[in-house]
């Protein structure tokens, strides 16, 4: 590749303002963006012009079919683009939160991704529990595949074949030991990338793609807990929830923001006990969290 040419690469690893990026033939250069634009996540196709063997500045982004966004409390970052699939791993033991499962699946309905739920350590006796709380998710529609990433990783592999994943959830449900049975190697690779972006320091903030074959790829993203919505609103919320968008239609005031308001179909789906308590809280919580992000 001569110096100074222009093409385009997918970013492969990216940690604040600096990225990996890989080109068509599978040549790696290390990229930073040019100007103050710091907006590009893994997985994006990026113009790049190339500098030397090893350097690359970002020069712009293709269009995305889907973006994530990591939110801490009033800041979104980007964190995966182009991303089919996002793969959500609970397990028995450390408890899971079901409000972290429900809120990531709102972003991956907000996004048109298909989300996968995946049980992991269903080796352990506490798994029958776990079972037991997955099946709300399950009559929603929603796929749950059961595993025990630590035994057997080959029930996981139909799941990837020719999606881009993304891996989220708590720290402890085993999204390292999924990464690891997947990417044999991949340990290896992710200290590469860390010395590569962080000149030696260890990190676990970056978000890394790795390619399962050619058409199966899969995004690590150490520490995610939650996916922002900020290309949300508050009105388009319950239609993200499958037991809630049921009742859509129903309520006297069109513009019903389903609290207090009389004749709200979706509050006397909660009264009758057909849509669960914590879910329509779950709509509220996010509605006030738009409304304080939008006053922000
Ligand atoms: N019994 C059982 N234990 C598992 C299984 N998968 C992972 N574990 C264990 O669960 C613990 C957490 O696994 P990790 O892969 O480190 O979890 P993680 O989600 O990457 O956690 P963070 O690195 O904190 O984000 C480890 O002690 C694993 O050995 C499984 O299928 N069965
Ligand atoms: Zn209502």
């Amino acid at each position: 590749m001569n110096a100074n040419t222009a093409t385009t690469a997918t970013i492969v690893a990216s940690h604040g303002r600096a990225y990996i990026v890989e080109q068509a033939d599978g040549t790696r250069l290390s990229a930073s963006a040019r100007g103050k634009k710091t907006d590009y996540a893994c997985g994006d196709r990026v113009r790049i012009k190339v500098l030397n063997a090893e350097q690359a500045v970002i020069e712009g982004v293709e269009p995305r079919s889907t973006l994530l966004y990591r939110s801490d409390q009033w800041r979104e970052k980007l964190i995966a683009a182009n991303v089919t699939q996002l793969v959500i791993v609970a397990a028995p033991v450390p408890s899971f939160s079901e409000e972290l499962i429900g809120r990531c699946l709102i972003a991956a309905e907000a996004e048109d991704i298909a989300p996968l739920i995946v049980l992991n350590k269903c080796d352990l006796p506490e798994a029958d529990a776990a079972r037991q709380k997955m099946a709300f998710w399950r009559a929603l529609g929603y796929r749950v595949l059961e595993l025990s990433a630590q035994q057997q990783i080959a029930p996981l592999l139909p799941y990837l074949q020719g999606q881009t994943s993304v891996l989220v959830g708590q720290s402890g449900m085993g999204k390292s030991t999924i990464t690891n049975a997947l990417l044999p190697d991949a340990r290896a690779r992710v200290n590469e990338i860390s010395v590569a972006l962080d000149s030696g320091k260890h990190t676990t903030t970056h978000a890394t793609l790795y390619h399962l074959d050619a058409a199966s790829h899969l995004i690590d993203s150490p520490g995610l807990q939650s996916f922002g919505l900020a290309h949300v609103t508050a009105e388009a919320l319950p239609g993200l929830m499958p037991d809630l968008r049921e009742h859509l239609g129903g309520c006297r005031f069109h513009n019903c923001r389903h609290r207090a308001e009389p004749g709200c179909a979706l509050r006397a789906a909660t009264d009758q006990g057909t849509i669960r308590p914590d879910r329509l809280a779950l709509l509220h919580r996010l509605q006030d969290e738009l409304a304080a992000a939008a006053a922000y």
